[in-house]
């Protein structure tokens, strides 16, 4: 069962396990995947790696797998590690092994990252793809920020509030120019990675936050309380999107800390 926090900026899901939370989240992905197919003739999908694969499995599985129109899909990471593919750390392995290997998605339709690259070099090389998809109008602009406008993207949170590559305390948080960047030293290992700026994240159409299990309570109890100061934000607390739908889907133990719940 989803309870609806209704009066929130944010759309909050709350299920009593992950089994419901996995039903909804194909549920509202094949939905969005009809809207945007019948509205752009694309469907612009980004990706996060850990939890979140697993966590979007029933897309993958009857009726999904025959009902979505999967021609129109392209998709993108919202970060990945700079490893070669076939790495055990890599997002693109992770997201090939349970999600894409299920599904007949174009593979020039999928884009990962070019391993060959330094971390510099594979953020500067992933924006200029980015640019290309733009101009071939696969990927919609947002007329409000002059960023990308990415039509979802499903993400994961770690039990620290980053999101991305985007960790607390570091000053990526804080690059407003650049689509993608990189990293060298972060604290969630591998140390090397690229990732999506804020300003694109914040640039999308819907965003589904997608946080399960009693480690991350913390950071959603921070992040959804009242309390909170500019000073002190968790990355996950700066995903505000300046026109579009955020939906925590969330499951019981992730939101035991929350009051009233
Ligand atoms: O490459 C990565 O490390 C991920 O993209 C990262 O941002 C992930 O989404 C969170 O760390 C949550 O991961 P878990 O769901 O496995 O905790």
């Amino acid at each position: 069962m989803a309870t609806d926090a209704t009066g929130s900026k944010k759309k909050l899901l709350i299920f009593d396990a992950e089994e419901e939370l996995a039903v909804s989240l194909a549920k509202y992905t094949a939905e969005l995947s009809g809207k945007f197919a019948a509205e752009r003739g694309a469907f612009t999908v980004v990706l996060s790696g850990g939890s979140l694969i697993k966590n979007i499995r029933k897309l993958a599985e009857p009726p999904y797998l025959d009902s979505v129109d999967w021609s129109k899909w392209h998709v993108f990471w919202v970060d990945e590690r700079v490893v070669p593919k076939d790495h055990d750390d890599s997002n693109y392995k992770l997201a090939l092994d349970g999600f894409l290997s299920k599904v007949p998605i174009p593979t020039g339709q999928v884009y990962a990252i070019n391993d060959a690259l330094s971390a510099e070099g594979a953020a500067d090389d992933y924006e200029t793809c980015l640019k290309q998809l733009v101009k071939n109008g696969v990927i919609a602009m947002s007329q409000s920020t002059g960023f990308p406008r990415f039509d979802v993207m499903l993400l994961g949170m770690g039990p620290d509030g980053h999101i991305a590559s985007l960790f607390p305390g570091h000053p990526l948080v804080n690059e407003n120019q650049k689509w993608v960047t990189y990293i060298k030293d972060s604290p969630k290992p591998p140390p090397e990675r690229i990732t999506f700026t804020f300003p694109v994240i914040n640039s999308s159409a819907y965003v589904a936050m997608v946080v399960t299990g009693a480690g991350k309570a913390g950071a959603v109890q921070k992040a959804l309380s009242d309390k909170q100061t500019s000073s002190d934000l968790l990355p996950v607390e700066m995903a505000v999107l300046q026109d579009g739908e955020f939906t925590w889907f969330t499951d019981k133990p992730a939101v035991s800390m929350l009051q009233n719940n």
